[in-house]
């Protein structure tokens, strides 16, 4: 059965509020102003990053918050919640889901999919699994998480590097799947939300184009640039 939380999240937009250590917004209270104004815009839910993230966006706002820890470990590429570890960080900061690498490429310390998923279920975690292609998406249902996002798509090696969000893997777990899938990854603009939508996606996620004023600002002046570059605006009044 379907966890009453994802009626909240239905055809909606997930606002995904993180900065990472080095970027100018990094830091909880930021993030929980980013979430603020996400909710003030409409948001159904905010993904974040990091046990202190979650705790600070839970306070400043009502929305259902997906949690995860980004977390290098010596012996993996998995990095989104990659162990038990992260999801009891997660807990305690009472994320209402919780975010995990779902991907077929190695976890720490040997670790499998399946180990995690029964630990999470067993602590009754609702979880999301982060997938890049469709044979992730179908293995980590078979598992019994409670929904699919389609965030590692162009993230791992083996799935298609595209600069636009990966609408095929969207429209195709949502044919072969009864878990809730989620489209996440490089939706940069209303009309691509839309799109995910039109393909069967139950919500989008949206990062970068919203809560990354340093990445949305350098695709401005690029395009400035560009065009610049190439007319000139001769015409334009000095
Ligand atoms: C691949 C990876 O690590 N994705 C992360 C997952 O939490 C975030 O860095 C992304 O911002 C998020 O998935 C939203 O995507 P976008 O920022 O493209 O709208």
């Amino acid at each position: 059965m379907r966890h009453p939380i994802f009626e909240q999240l239905h055809k909606g937009l997930i606002v995904s509020c993180q900065a990472l250590e080095g970027e100018p917004l990094f830091g909880a209270s930021h993030m929980a102003k980013m979430a603020k104004a996400a909710e003030m815009g409409g948001a159904a839910a905010i993904r974040a990053n990091s046990a202190g993230d979650v705790r600070a966006i839970r306070a400043e706002t009502k929305l259902p918050v997906i949690g995860l820890v980004k977390r290098d470990y010596p012996d993996s590429e998995v990095y989104i919640t990659p162990t038990a570890k992260e999801v009891d960080e997660l807990l305690e900061a009472g994320a209402d889901i919780i975010a995990v690498d779902a991907t077929g490429r190695p976890r720490p310390d040997g670790g499998t999919l399946e180990d995690l998923v029964s630990y999470m279920k067993s602590r009754d975690a609702v979880i999301m699994a982060d997938i890049s292609t469709l044979a992730e998406a179908v293995y980590a249902a078979a598992l019994g998480v409670d929904c699919v996002s389609t965030t590692m798509s162009g993230y791992t090696g083996y799935s298609p590097q595209l600069t636009e969000p990966d609408f095929g893997l969207v429209r195709g777990a949502a044919l072969q799947l009864s878990v809730p899938v989620i489209a996440e990854g490089r939706i940069s603009d209303p009309a691509q939300a839309v799109k995910a939508l039109e393909e069967g996606a139950f919500a989008v996620v949206v990062g970068t184009a919203i809560t990354r004023p340093q990445v949305i600002t350098s695709r401005y002046v690029d395009q400035i640039r560009k065009a610049v570059d190439r007319n000139g605006f001769e015409s334009a009044h000095f």
